[in-house]
């Protein structure tokens, strides 16, 4: 590690949040306890609502899909009115989010209710996202040197405006030309970075991803996407093959911009 030269062709470089930008540490021991801690609380005060609605036919739909799954907790609809109904539903999708996050399951429904849970937690001021110290002065740079930025992780666009509006380092969402996340496909599937590539408007070899992720590099590689394996404090380690087949870094100063002086 050291300098890693980013090439000439690179227009856009596109960002992980959970062991890039911003350590597990915080993800793990601040966001996720807050959802399984307040989950059932939450249910039952927005049941009600439309959006509490849709969020809870997304899990019914992926607790279908994922039925044949070892330790799967289906989610029934509610037949018929009463207390003791609405809590068994509300119990059975409680048991279904625990289930998913035991797993670090990242569906789409899983990410779309966490992102509405978090935005109190954010607005209240009892949770702030936390970001490495490099990023920012970094993005800066970047962008200066008219580079774009665009963030892509499988936590929710809400969610990602969230942690980066609400952020230790201020609201810094200016910084970023565009979120990504599970709606566009998994990150562990080639086709989503040629759909990232063609909604911003460029070639996949115009981006370079940053992440900490072998498997999700692995699928932006085989998409022509350059890549970048960052090391960051309480990230999972790497095999020896990984490290030696990877660019790595373990800052965003590492990158190195061809107009950069
Ligand atoms: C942006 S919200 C919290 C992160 C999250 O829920 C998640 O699954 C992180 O995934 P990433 O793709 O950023 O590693
Ligand atoms: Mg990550």
């Amino acid at each position: 590690m050291g300098v890693l030269p980013v090439p000439a062709e690179v227009r856009a470089i596109l960002l992980d949040i959970e062991g890039t930008t911003t350590p597990i540490a915080f993800v793990q021991e601040t966001l996720f306890p807050y959802i399984k801690d307040n989950v059932k609380e939450y249910l039952r005060a927005h049941w009600e609502e439309e959006e509490c609605q849709r969020d809870v036919g997304l899990l019914r739909k992926q607790a279908q899909e994922d039925s044949s799954l070892d330790g799967a907790v289906p989610i029934p609809l509610e037949s018929g009115s009463g207390e003791e109904e609405l809590e068994r539903v509300i119990q059975a999708v409680v048991d279904n989010v625990h289930w998913q996050m035991s797993l670090d399951r990242k569906t789409t429904a899983l990410k779309q209710l966490q992102g509405h849970m978090w935005r109190a937690a954010y607005a209240t001021g009892h949770v702030k996202g936390e970001i490495f110290e490099d990023v920012v002065p970094a993005i800066r740079k970047w962008r200066e040197a008219g580079m774009k930025v665009y963030i892509y992780s499988s936590g929710s666009i809400e969610a990602q405006k969230l942690l980066f509006g609400y952020s230790t380092e201020g609201d810094i969402l200016e910084l970023f030309d565009g979120h990504f996340d599970t709606k566009i496909g998994p990150k562990v599937e080639s086709e989503s970075y040629r759909r990232i590539a063609a909604s911003i408007g460029c070639a996949t070899n115009n981006i370079l991803f940053l992440t900490d992720v072998p498997r999700e590099a692995n699928a932006a590689e085989e998409a022509d996407t350059h890549v970048a394996v960052v090391i960051r404090p309480g990230n999972a380690g790497l095999t020896d093959d990984e490290k030696s087949y990877y660019s790595l870094i373990s800052s965003f100063t590492e990158l190195f911009l061809p107009s950069s002086t």
